[in-house]
């Protein structure tokens, strides 16, 4: 097809103006995944000119199913340069730039951001991550139109921002991530959730991960008291029978507990590390967690008087078919064939081994009510017993032939069979329904299935919102929705006008060019209030308080740092310095921190500053100062060292254990990384 050809038909929608202009049109696409990819292949056929692609990862097996620009052959080669490759060959008009890098760095910065025209997110995860935050905050800053979107399943949505006209990302409260009570973990589970993360956040560990460090607890005695970490693996201590509270203190009895614990755990951990006969160490770990801990559970008759007990499990019993549970499971117990068990199923039956084993040889299900995918088959209390022993021993023999620790991935199927065994066991014992391993996958891995037409879809709707746009049509502009309503699969929304709390687009931004090694923190702070006379502009001196995201580094009270560096105090390039207004009378400035031109002559001062000065907008006297993320009811106060003895300038203050620690005082806990837990 000639050129001409080519974009004959995308003239004819876009108008002869528009089209005139795509070839000269500027686009950073950040992601180049199952939005990302659809979107690339969009805008290239579209004709924008110069695309910069920005993706920060390789290229899995798993994503060839729905990120097309990708073959088996490219697996491990960065997304970025490969899709960039690919899509180019579509299009021979298109300038495709690719960066195999983290938006987050901080060569992109808001000169950088600023040189693009639009800038179009397919991060794909609706903006869980902070990097649509940090995105949505750079282009406030560079102020460039940018579209937000995000696919779950057959869910989509695509959001238009344009600052001063519209919310940006950070207007509205986002919810936050799928949590879990956890009151209901520890000893008693009520749903198949409380089980699965018992699984893989308390068992997989204590046997296969890394080895607790027994000090924590000889300190703990010591002090007579701890803190949060012992409450933390207390709560899903079958021992621990007191309500979980965070504050409270740890009695000596609970020390002994988990010291016991420890000890039986130790002696488990040794058996699956040590050549073994048979399967004896997994069914010491079986003994242990599925019927010494309940046995002793149950001794404790204060807990039973408001509950069902639970049923402790008798490994042999099992084997031999014949164990018998004591009580069916609950009401939703029924046989579904989405692999709740049925009461058959709580009974070990010569039907369950012949189960067992087509599960585990993977010929195929042999159960009247499975789908027949081995993966969605129920599994009967046998086959979950099976299950236990061969993953144990699989994982066992893994640690066997040299691998340190083993932790939980939803794509290693030895994992994922113990945590799927382990779970179900757990529920068998407490009369709770079971799940299938293609279900302990999903909500163990917290995935929601990608659905690749979902992707296309939200594509074509972010081309169609960036191109009105490009237009600068902004009452065309729509926040649209893509939802699993057959017969009304799209709807759009007018956009909101910015919420005027927002910590983020009602401030005001500008951006000083500098050597952050040069520059003092005062130099700044006083160079960007300015004198407050004549065409500089500026407000002039006034008191203020100044933050580095959550740090603070100085109030008018305190003025110790003003003639520090910016180095020194880690505000480099990339990084915001804000200056919020003691009076609560001017909107909070965003000072960007920008490099020096290439060419700045070594003599001049090392601080560029933004021509005019800021005035930030006025507030209005009943308006609170907007300090939603400037001033978090969480900052870190930044002394020098003089006043405390401690490192300045990790940048990192999520990690920090200050704030760890004040999470966990606020009942947020932290099991794992990408596990948060919080207690209701
Ligand atoms: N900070 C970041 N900088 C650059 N690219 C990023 C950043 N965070 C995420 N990405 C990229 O955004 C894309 C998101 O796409 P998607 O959710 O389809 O992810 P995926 O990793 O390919 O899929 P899955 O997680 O389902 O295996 C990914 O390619 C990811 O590498
Ligand atoms: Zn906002």
């Amino acid at each position: 097809m000639t050129t001409s050809g080519r974009s004959r038909h995308a003239a004819a929608i876009l108008g002869p103006e528009l089209s005139a202009r795509l070839p000269e049109v500027k686009v950073l696409l950040v992601g180049a995944g199952g939005i990302g990819c659809e979107l690339l292949k969009d805008i290239v056929l579209t004709g924008i000119g110069h695309i910069t692609l920005l993706d920060l990862d390789t290229i899995d097996l798993s994503n060839l199913n729905r990120q097309f620009l990708f073959r088996k052959k490219d697996i491990k080669q960065s997304k970025a340069l490969v899709a960039a490759k690919t899509a180019s060959a579509f299009n021979p008009n298109v300038r495709i730039t690719p960066i195999h890098g983290n938006i987050k760095e901080p060569q992109f910065d808001i000169a950088w951001f600023r040189s693009f025209d639009i800038v179009l997110n397919a991060l794909d995860n609706l903006g869980m991550s902070g990097f649509t935050l940090h995105v949505n905050r750079m282009c406030m800053a560079a102020n460039v139109p940018f579209v937000e979107s995000g696919t779950a399943g057959y869910l989509g949505q695509v959001q238009p921002i344009v600052k001063d006209r519209s919310e940006c990302f950070d207007c509205a409260p986002k919810p936050t991530p799928t949590s879990f009570p956890v009151c209901t973990i520890r000893s008693t589970p009520s749903q198949p959730i409380h089980c699965i993360v018992w699984a893989k956040s308390y068992l997989l560990p204590q046997l296969f991960g890394e080895e607790e460090d027994s000090g924590e607890l000889d300190e703990a005695e010591k002090q007579g008291e701890n803190g949060m970490t012992l409450n933390r693996h207390l709560m899903f201590l079958n021992v621990y029978s007191r309500p979980f509270s965070p504050h409270a203190l740890i009695t000596a009895q609970e020390i002994a507990a988990l010291r016991k614990e420890a000890i039986a755990f130790k002696a488990v951990r040794t058996a699956l590390r040590s050549p073994s006969d048979g399967d004896s160490a997994a069914k010491a770990a079986f003994d242990k967690v599925f019927r010494a801990d309940i046995l002793n559970l149950l001794s404790m008759a204060d807990m039973w008087r408001s509950r069902a007990k639970p049923t402790p499990l008798d490994f042999e019993g099992i084997r031999a078919g014949t164990f018998k549970m004591e009580k069916k499971v609950n009401g939703n117990g029924l046989s579904n064939g989405n692999g709740i068990a049925t009461p058959a199923a709580l009974e070990a039956g010569p039907s369950g081994s012949a189960a067992t084993e087509s599960l585990l040889n993977g010929s195929g299900s042999t159960s009247s009510t499975s789908s027949g995918l081995k993966d969605q088959k129920s599994l009967s209390l046998q086959d979950n017993l099976e299950l236990f022993v061969s993953s144990a021993n699989r994982l066992a023999s893994r640690l066997q032939s040299g691998e340190d620790i083993i932790t939980f991935d939803k794509d290693d199927d030895d994992t994922l069979d113990f945590v799927t065994a382990a779970a179900n066991l757990r529920s068998f014992a407490y009369g709770i329904a079971t799940k299938s391993r293609w279900e302990v996958k999903e909500m163990a891995g917290n995935i929601i299935p990608a659905i690749a037409t979902t992707n296309a879809i939200i594509a074509g709707l972010i081309v169609l919102q960036a191109l009105h746009l490009l237009r600068k049509s902004y009452n065309a502009l729509r926040n649209v929705h893509v939802q699993f309503r057959p017969s009304l699969p799209l709807s759009t929304i007018n956009l909101s006008a910015p919420n005027p709390k927002c910590g983020v687009c009602r401030d005001t931004y500008v951006e000083v060019l500098c050597d952050p090694a040069r520059v003092t923190l005062g130099d700044v702070v006083r160079g960007v209030l300015g004198d407050g006379e004549g065409s500089s502009g500026g407000t002039g001196p006034r008191e203020v308080s100044t933050y580095e995201d959550k740090r603070i580094l100085s109030d008018p009270d305190w003025e110790d740092n003003m003639d520090r560096t910016l180095e020194s105090l880690n505000v480099t390039r990339g990084k915001f310095l804000s200056i919020a207004d003691e009076d609560g009378e001017y909107a909070t400035i965003q000072v960007g921190i920008g490099v020096l031109p290439p060419n700045h002559d070594h003599h001049e001062p090392a601080l560029i500053l933004p021509s005019p000065l800021p005035v930030p907008r006025r507030l209005a006297k009943a308006e609170p100062v907007s300090l939603k993320r400037s001033v978090p009811d969480d900052v870190e106060v930044l002394e020098p060292p003089t006043k405390r003895a401690r490192t300045i300038g990790s940048d990192d203050v999520s990690g920090s254990p200050s704030k760890k620690d004040k999470l966990e005082e606020d009942g947020v806990i932290f099991v794992e990384d990408d596990d948060v837990i919080v207690i209701e």
